[in-house]
């Protein structure tokens, strides 16, 4: 990995695990003082390409989406030298016309959460980043194009409403979202997008619809069986997408200068005098551009 290239890293959801196709490929712990990643890292090659790839919930599906460790997850990719990350996700549709199997390319976000570390900062050394537009534009133009290339349908732009779960939404939440004019319903791209931005890490979601949640009059309730039918298919199609969305980022000439990659710029508030130094040690991967430590 050089060190200002682009590394390409993968965040699989529910039913994606591993990435196939994969030359040099091997499992390796990553330690990070915000705790336990999810798992180990695949880490490999697609191409000659250096990619990088997390399980969200681990491998066997352990870990639940309020129980996993986000902080952990980002600060560890970013140690591996991640700098363009798309995350894989299982989705419900808030529309008729989002179907089970299209993929939604989502665009902004509205956090639902509340039992989840959400920021890398705070006492010790306080910074508010932009969240105005949450995915990164230019990985989503790449997505689109290689979804294209690989024949699958994928809707540009949406709102993806970010739950806490476990359990699947009421019928009134479900349709509250609704009017809130939300397109998808899921439970992890948050704070998962905030803490990528706050690493600097351009961040984009695939968004892929398993159901229809509980709004549908034809689909009352919302099932893991019934999700995980569609799930196998979508998760094959995700690899496809994948291994075409690799060898654009490769030749993106553009990266470098993406605004995503100097989010902390103008983000630090605390006083260089009164910034925790025990603090700053733990942000060395997070923030270690702006606090000169990389
Ligand atoms: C198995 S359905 C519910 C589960 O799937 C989604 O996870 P991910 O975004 O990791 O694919 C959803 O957010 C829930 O966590
Ligand atoms: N209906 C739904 N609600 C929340 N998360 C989901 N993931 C897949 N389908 C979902």
């Amino acid at each position: 990995m050089s060190e200002k290239g682009t590394v390409i890293g993968f965040i699989g959801g529910s039913g994606i695990y591993d990435l196939d196709g994969l030359s040099h490929q091997r499992w390796e712990k990553v330690a990070s003082p915000f705790g336990e990643p999810s798992d180990e890292l695949l880490f490999g090659e697609l191409d000659g390409q250096p990619l990088v790839f997390l399980p969200r919930h681990g491998r066997g599906h352990r870990i639940s989406p309020s129980e996993i460790n986000y902080r952990a997850n980002i600060d560890a990719l970013k140690r591996a030298g991640v700098t363009d990350l798309v995350s894989m996700s299982a989705v419900g549709s808030l529309r008729e016309d989002l179907r089970p199997g299209t993929f939604v390319i989502a665009d902004q976000f509205i956090d639902r959460t509340f039992a989840r570390q959400k920021s890398f900062f705070g006492q010790g050394l306080v910074a508010h980043i932009s969240m105005a537009h949450p995915v990164c534009g230019r990985l989503g133009d790449h997505l689109q194009a290689a979804a294209a290339e690989a024949g699958i349908e994928a809707v540009r732009g949406g709102t993806y409403l970010v739950m806490e779960g476990p359990q699947f939404s009421t019928l009134a939440e479900s349709r509250l979202y609704r009017s809130w004019g939300c397109d998808v319903i899921g439970m992890t791209n948050m704070p998962e997008a905030k803490l990528a931005r706050e690493a600097e890490i351009c961040y984009a979601t695939v968004a892929m619809v398993t159901d229809y949640d509980c709004w549908h009059p034809d689909h009352d309730h919302v099932t893991v069986d019934a999700i995980v039918k569609v799930l196998v298919a979508n998760a094959d199609r995700a690899r496809g997408l994948a291994g075409h969305v690799v060898p654009q980022l490769r030749a993106d000439a553009q990266a470098p200068a993406c605004s995503c990659r100097r989010a902390l710029e103008h983000a630090l508030i605390t006083a260089p005098a009164h910034r925790d130094p025990e603090v700053l040690g733990y942000l060395d991967a997070v923030a270690g551009r702006v606090l000169g430590a990389r």
